[in-house]
Order: C-alpha cells, then structure tokens, then sequence
C-alpha cells in the first residue's frame, strides 16, 4: 500500500481521500491546523502543525495540494527528506532556476516530482514540442467571475503575455499554462477571461507545429467547494495516485 503525505487540506485533498483505494493518506500539513486536525479525524490521518515532524512520517509521496507558495517554500524539503513529491501548484515552477535546483535535488535522491494533467486534457502529448518544431502554442483560458473573485457585466480579458508573468498576478489560474510550458519546453501565451455567461472553467489550446495542428478545449465543471479548481484537476491527481503501482502505463 503506498502511503501518502498531503499538504494542504482543501478541496482537492478531500476528493483524493474520498478516492482512497490501492493507496492511503497517512499525514496531513495544513496552514490551518484545525483543518488538519479535522481531515485527520475523518479521513485517519494523523495530522501535523510542525512541517519537519509531518516529513518524518514514514510516507513515500507527499502531494502538495495547498498553494504557488507552499510549493514554492516545501517541495526541495519534501525531496531532501526521501519522498517522491506531486505537484498541483505548478506555477511555482515557472522561475526556471528554482524548478532546474529541484529536479537536480531530485535526481540527486533518486525521486520523481510528478505534475498532474490536472484541469486539462492532451499534457502527455504536448510533450513532442521538446523533440519537434513548434509555430504556435496558445492558451485561453475562460472563466466566470466568481471563479476569479471578482465581477464583470460582460466579457473581459484580464491577462495577455507569457505565462511565467501571469503566475505573479493570478498564481491560482496559472498552474495549466506552466504545466504547458513545461511540457512543450517554451513560456506559452496565455490569455485570461472573465465572462459572466460562462458557468464553466474553459481552457482553449491553440498548438502548432511540424506534427500538424492540434486545437483542445475543455469546459470543466467547478469544484463545489472551491470554483477556482476544476473537479477535473481534483480527478486527475486521484487517478495519478491510483495508477502510481500499476505496471500499465497510458500516454505518452
Ligand atoms: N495543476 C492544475 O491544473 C491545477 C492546480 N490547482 C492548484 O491546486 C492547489 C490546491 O487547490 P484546492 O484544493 O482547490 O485549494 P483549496 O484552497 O481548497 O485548498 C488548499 C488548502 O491548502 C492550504 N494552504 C495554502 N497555503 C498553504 C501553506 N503554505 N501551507 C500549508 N497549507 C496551505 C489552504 O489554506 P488557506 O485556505 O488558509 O489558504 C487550504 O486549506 C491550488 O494551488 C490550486 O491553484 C488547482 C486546479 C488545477
Ligand atoms: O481550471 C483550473 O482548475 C485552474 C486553473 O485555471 C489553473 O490552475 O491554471
């Protein structure tokens, strides 16, 4: 049974406990320590307020499902105390040189950082940007307001440019375009919406390239507990923690 760490007790967290199957959460870190003690409650868990003592635990994969900043101040700790590590917060991998000291800390302790498709469909294959030409590589993504916190009578673009410049003004809506980046090995261009009559998240990818032309949209169903987070994203990482012993590998 493989067992796992979580950072951060949120609405992604609860769905991957609610799917617990071939593996089990047996350490919970949250910022807010009556969360921890909380999902430690329902779930089993034993829960932490100290992060050295959650990395203790005996785990052999901690998920951060928390924050661009979590990330950011864990994920080199969690690879140095022996654990492989997923990341959900991929925007904390747009400063190149932190994510270059990362997999240099990882291959040095022989452990895998995982990124999850996440709110998207297509990641695996987007990796052949690495090995072939690319013209063109466009993200839009649409959102209601209320997923942005924010409000808006008719549709609006808030954010045109690079990727890595829009993890510093919407860190929660940039995990898929440097989950992108990272795959097709180029900063992609991104644009960010709001529109009031769109009740889903919808991510639009314009790719280009020698292999042909590829255009993937998805329209994502909200989270109920957090409408930032597509239900997708939540799947995604439950379906990679279920897979992680499988011996049959799909996509690429
Ligand atoms: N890769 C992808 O495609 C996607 C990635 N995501 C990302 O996944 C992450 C989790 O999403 P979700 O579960 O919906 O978020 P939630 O806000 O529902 O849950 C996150 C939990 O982690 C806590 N937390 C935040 N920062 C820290 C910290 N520094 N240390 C410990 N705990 C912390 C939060 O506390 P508090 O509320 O006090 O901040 C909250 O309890 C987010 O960063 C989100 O942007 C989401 C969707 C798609
Ligand atoms: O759609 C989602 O779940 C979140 C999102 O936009 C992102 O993290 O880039």
């Amino acid at each position: 049974m493989i067992t796992v760490g979580l950072l951060g007790c949120g609405n992604i967290g609860h769905v991957i406990a609610k799917g617990q199957e071939n593996f089990r959460i047996t350490a919970v870190y949250d910022s807010v320590s009556a969360r921890a003690e909380a999902f430690g409650k329902e779930f089993g868990a034993a829960p932490y307020d100290d992060f050295a003592a959650f990395l203790q635990e005996p785990t052999d994969i901690v998920v951060e499902a928390a924050s661009v900043a979590a990330a950011t101040t864990h994920a080199e700790s969690i690879l140095l105390a022996g654990k492989d590590l997923v990341i959900m917060s991929v925007g904390a991998l747009a400063d190149v040189s932190f994510r270059e000291e990362l997999i240099q800390t990882a291959r040095e302790m022989k452990k895998k950082i995982h990124i999850p498709s996440g709110a998207i469909m297509g990641l695996d294959n987007i990796r052949v940007g690495q090995i072939s030409g690319i013209d063109k590589f466009v993200l839009r993504t649409t959102k209601n307001p209320k997923s942005l916190s924010r409000e808006a009578e008719e549709k609006t673009c808030i954010f045109s440019g690079k990727a890595y410049d829009c993890v510093h003004q919407y860190p929660k809506n940039t995990n898929v375009a440097e989950s992108l980046s990272i795959a097709c090995g180029r900063d992609v261009d991104v644009e960010l919406w709001m529109d009031p009559n769109e009740d889903r998240n919808m991510h639009e990818i314009f790719f280009e390239g020698e292999f042909g032309e590829a255009y993937i949209r998805v329209r994502n169903v909200p989270s109920p507990d957090n409408p930032a987070t597509s239900y997708l994203a939540a799947l995604s990482i439950l379906s990679l923690l279920q897979n992680l012993d499988n011996p049959l590998v799909i996509g690429a």
